[in-house]
Parts: structure tokens; C-alpha cells; sequence
């Protein structure tokens, strides 16, 4: 029995959107799903308890950073991340090739894998297919990310080429050493925005039989009409039976249209990284908590959130919090943010099960207004 399964439970009639369970050794949880993000061992400010109140069954965390400090061989000296962060949901780990190619010109990369400066102290650091593999299993993490290049944007169709063929051979060699029967590895699918390559980089990772794939590449600056261009054309070719995860989105509008084109599985700092800002994620769009508006605005965030914020404070007193920089300001908003999350993807999901899926994308869209208010 593979340690991941997708169990399909309506698939949209009009377009690619679905609505699924997906199994894992740490528990279930519905589909689509956004995982908040915890790089460090944390999701910053957010308690374990407070993440199973909010509803999260699946929470992403990070081989790179978590390889630099504390070193994968503590965690595994803990008993693994979920015993290290008290956390007894599933996790999601990113294989650490995206971190390292955001380090620009500090990497040296080959055939073997990539050599780099650490952030943290400046050491010279190595990470392969290989290694991220022993890191990931001793981290322990219920899915696994293959090691990857994300080819930057824009790229050229030789080098997009040459780096497509290479991470399906670090894929390969990731299958070879990936022997934990508890963990589930996601192939990654590149090719940069040239269709042609999508399409080989989806046959050959196909071929090795992954229990789910990640589309890669995406979400890296390019116009969002080539994203969804690019992700109708790869998510067509991915196996039905099998999760399908877009790797670092989005925002709501994001979503939505990554739910339309079949995705599963989404994750971003968005909502945490706003918060921090001191921005309050609402279906009406964001508010921008030090505006004067909310001064003496005495009603919670968003009407209808049952967040610990919204059922505890006003917009009024988290205005104060934000104004005065209490740390306690930007906790209430990242609560309130990725409950936000939570409740959205939680009537996106009922919409394809009531067969009004197209409805509920024409509302949010027309309603959709993330501009700062
Ligand atoms: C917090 N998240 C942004 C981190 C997890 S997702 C990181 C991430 C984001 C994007 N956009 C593309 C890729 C990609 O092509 N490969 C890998 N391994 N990771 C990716
Ligand atoms: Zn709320």
C-alpha cells in the first residue's frame, strides 16, 4: 500500500476542478487544500494547536533550511519533524533546489548536484538528489519533493532544455535512494514555458510512477495568462488517480483558476508574509490594518470568520496592535489570514461537490479586489 493515495470524490462537469481526499500516514484531508507554510520548523507565530483548531491537515516545511540549522541529523535525533514540532498532521517537504537556485550567482551547479554558500554563515554547503533525500527522511516528512531545478523566467529554450533532462535524472535518482515505505516522493514537472518540453518532462516522470506530482516552474514572474496557460497544458497529461500539487501558489485569484485547471494542493507565505505586513485577507479583499478607516471600526475583521480574532478583538484594537508594532497584532492577523485560507478552499471544494463551481469562480472574481483597501 503506497504511503500516499488520492481518492477522488466529484470531478467538476464543466472544467478541470475536483474535489478529492488525500490519504497520508499522518491522517487525511480533503481536497483542494492550501498548506501553510512552516520553513523553519514553524509556521511563524502559529501554535501547533492553533493550526489543527484553524482546520490545516497538511503543513509544508523545508529541506534547505532546515539542512543549514538545525542539521537534518538532530531532527532525526528528535524523532523526526513532527515529534521535533509537536505537529501530528501530515507534512509536505521541499526538496531544497528552489531555495538554493533563488541564491543566484552563490551556486555552482552540475550533473552530481549543486554547491553553494550557506546564508546563515557563508560555509560552502552541497545538496544533490541524494542528499536531500537523507535529509528528507531523516526530517520524516509524509511527502517528499524530488530535487529539482526551478529554471528561472525567462529562459532560454536550449538551457530550459538541458535543465528539463536533468532533474528527470536527478528524479530517477532520487526513486533509487527514496526506500522509506512511509513516505510518498512528488515528481516535479519543468520545462520552462515551452510546451514541448512540459510535455517531455510530464512522459518521463510519468513513467517512473510517482504517487503525485508537483508542477514546478511556475509562479516565477511570469505573466499569470502564461501561467495558466502552461498549467492547462502540463495538469491534461498528469494521471487522474494521482494528487497534483502547484508549487508556490498563489493568491485567492491564483486558486481559484489553479482549481479550475485540476490542482489539488497549493502553498504560499501569502497569507503569513501579508499578515506580517499588517494585512487582513477578507472575501472582499485585503484591509490595510494602519488605515485611519479602521480607527474606531469596532466590528471584527470579516463578519462571519470564526477565528480566534475575529471572535476575541475588533478591527479597531488590531489597528492599535499593528500602529504600535505588538507582535501580538500580526499573530491575530496571520490566524485570521490562514483560517481565511482555510474557509475558502473549504467553499471552493463544497461548490464543486453541489455542482456550482463555476458559479462560486464568477462571484469571487467579479467581487475579487486585492488591491490594498
Ligand atoms: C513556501 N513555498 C514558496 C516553498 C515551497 S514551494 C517552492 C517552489 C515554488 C515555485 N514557484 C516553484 C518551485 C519549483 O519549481 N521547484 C521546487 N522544488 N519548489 C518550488
Ligand atoms: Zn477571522
Amino acid at each position: 500500500m503506497p504511503a500516499i493515495t488520492y481518492e477522488l470524490i466529484k470531478q467538476d462537469p464543466a472544467t478541470g476542478a475536483r474535489a478529492g481526499i488525500i490519504h497520508t500516514p499522518h491522517g487525511s484531508f480533503p481536497t483542494p487544500i492550501f498548506m501553510p507554510v512552516g520553513t523553519q520548523a514553524s509556521v511563524k507565530g502559529v501554535s501547533p494547536e492553533e493550526l489543527h483548531d484553524m482546520g490545516a491537515g497538511i503543513i509544508l516545511s523545508n529541506t534547505y533550511h532546515l539542512f543549514l540549522r538545525p542539521g537534518s541529523d538532530l531532527v532525526r535525533e528528535a524523532g523526526g519533524l513532527h515529534k521535533f514540532m509537536n505537529w501530528d498532521g501530515a507534512i509536505l517537504t521541499d526538496s531544497g533546489g528552489f531555495q538554493v537556485f533563488s541564491l543566484g550567482d552563490l551556486r555552482k551547479i552540475t550533473e552530481e548536484g549543486v554547491t553553494f554558500r550557506s546564508h546563515i554563515d557563508g560555509s560552502k554547503k552541497f545538496l544533490s538528489p541524494e542528499v536531500s533525500m537523507k535529509v528528507q527522511m531523516d526530517l520524516g516528512s509524509d511527502i517528499v519533493m524530488a530535487f529539482d531545478e526551478c529554471i528561472p523566467y525567462p529562459a532560454d529554450y536550449d538551457y530550459a532544455k538541458a535543465s528539463t533532462a536533468r532533474t528527470t535524472r536527478w528524479a530517477q535518482r532520487c526513486k533509487e535512494v527514496m526506500t522509506s515505505p512511509h513516505q510518498g516522493l512528488f515528481g516535479i514537472v519543468q520545462g520552462g514555458m515551452y510546451k514541448d518540453l512540459r510535455t517531455r518532462s510530464v512522459n518521463e516522470l510519468v513513467e517512473m510512477d510517482f504517487p503525485g506530482y508537483a508542477v514546478g516552474g511556475l509562479s516565477v514572474g511570469e505573466p499569470k495568462e502564461l501561467m495558466y496557460e502552461m498549467l492547462d497544458h502540463t495538469v491534461e497529461q498528469l494521471p487522474k488517480d494521482k494528487p497534483r500539487y502547484l508549487m508556490g501558489v498563489g493568491t485567492p485569484d491564483c486558486l481559484v483558476e489553479g482549481v479550475m485547471h485540476g490542482i489539488d494542493m497549493f502553498d504560499c507565505v501569502f497569507p503569513t508574509r501579508v499578515a506580517r505586513n499588517g494585512t487582513a485577507m477578507t472575501w472582499n479583499g485585503r484591509l490595510v490594518m494602519k488605515n485611519a478607516e479602521f480607527t474606531s471600526d469596532f466590528r471584527p475583521l470579516e463578519e462571519g470568520c470564526d477565528c480566534y480574532a475575529c471572535r476575541n478583538f475588533s478591527r479597531a484594537y488590531i489597528r492599535h496592535l499593528v500602529r504600535a508594532n505588538e507582535i501580538f497584532g500580526l499573530r491575530l492577523l496571520s490566524l485570521h489570514n490562514l483560517r481565511f485560507l482555510q474557509r475558502f478552499m473549504h467553499e471552493m471544494r463544497q461548490s464543486i461537490i453541489e455542482e456550482r463551481f463555476g458559479e462560486f469562480r464568477r462571484n469571487f472574481l467579479d467581487n475579487y479586489n486585492y488591491g490594498a483597501k
